[in-house]
């Protein structure tokens, strides 16, 4: 998978409101109502990565959630990330 230039993050991005371009990767965060739910929609994307084979750089502090998405074989970010993305917006949408 080819990483991608600023430029067409950039463009990709406008797709996706709450994602910003930092240090490589693209990056959103999520506030949920307490661990119970950060950590139901995190099983959920879990599963989702799974099926892309994709895995994001993530963390959890009670209902926080930061999610950073990268291509570690590509040095960057790609379009599996921006799929990924996609997923997490859809799985965040439908809780
Ligand atoms: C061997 C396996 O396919 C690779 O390690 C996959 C797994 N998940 C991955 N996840 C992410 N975010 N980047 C990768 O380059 C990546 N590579």
């Amino acid at each position: 998978m080819e990483k991608l230039n600023s430029a067409q993050i950039e463009e990709r991005l406008k797709k996706l409101e709450g994602w910003e371009y930092n240090n490589d990767a693209i990056e959103t965060s999520f506030e949920f109502k307490n661990f119970k739910e950060a950590f139901t929609v995190m099983t959920r994307i879990a599963f989702e990565c799974e099926a892309q084979n994709h895995h994001p750089d993530w963390s959890n502090v009670y209902n926080s959630l930061q999610i950073r998405l990268n291509t570690h074989d590509a040095g960057g970010v790609t379009d599996k990330d921006f799929a990924l993305a996609k997923s997490i917006e859809n799985i965040i949408v439908s809780e």
